[in-house]
């Protein structure tokens, strides 16, 4: 029998590329949690401790149910880029990636019961945790650019002020590495901890 999946998330791209998975959660509960990164605390660091705490905080209130969440970083050096919620936050973040390559570390947390789906005994829930990182490069842009992507609005919301899914891909030079992570998934990753469990075919 397959077990319940939850989906630990609120953003509507998690969703889209599970489905490209054939996979559609039978709950979406997102953890809303503090998202604000440590003093000092590095990228990738942060983007595994982000999901780790979204994915165990959901299944502590589904605690039948494999759960997953995950977390997306952009990341000049050491510099944790903002979410950019507003258009100041997105201009900087778009000067800071201008003509340089940054990555995108993308952390999975996966928590199943244990004692379920074949696993002996019971106790602790199991995790299962993923950190992938992806290496993006923007062109340099210039001014006309950043005005006009600005304008679009495809920033808000989104890990490092673009949406590579969106016309932002016409401003990437080059991606090594998993896109989907960009996105918001790493599916490759994501399907090699879900398979196994029955949940994908
Ligand atoms: C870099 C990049 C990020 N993003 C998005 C993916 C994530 O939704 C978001 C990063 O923020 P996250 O904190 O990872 O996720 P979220 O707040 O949207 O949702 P939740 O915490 O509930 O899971 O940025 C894109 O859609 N495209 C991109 O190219």
């Amino acid at each position: 029998m397959k077990p319940r999946f939850v989906l630990g998330s609120a953003s509507p791209r998690r969703l889209d590329l599970l489905a490209r998975l054939g996979l559609t959660p039978d709950a979406v509960d997102p953890a809303e949690i503090d998202e604000t990164p440590e003093k000092d605390e590095l990228p990738a660091a942060y983007a595994a401790r982000m999901a780790a705490e979204k994915a165990r905080t959901v299944a502590a209130r589904h605690p039948d149910a494999v759960v997953l969440a995950a977390d997306t970083v952009v990341a000049v050096g050491r510099r944790i880029l903002p979410k950019a919620e507003d258009p100041v936050t997105a201009r900087a973040c778009l000067k800071l990636l201008s003509g340089r390559r940054h990555r995108v570390f993308g952390g999975v947390m996966i928590i199943r019961p244990v004692g379920a789906m074949g696993a002996m005994g019971t106790g602790e829930p199991a995790e299962h945790d993923r950190l992938v990182q992806t290496t993006v490069s923007f062109k340099r842009l210039e001014a006309q650019e950043v005005d006009s992507y600005i304008e679009s609005d495809e920033w808000r919301g989104k890990a490092g002020g673009y949406a590579i899914q969106g016309r932002a891909e016409g401003l990437v030079r080059f991606v090594s590495g998993s896109y989907s992570n960009i996105v918001g998934l790493p599916l490759f990753e994501v399907r090699q901890i879900l398979r196994p469990l029955g949940l994908i075919e």
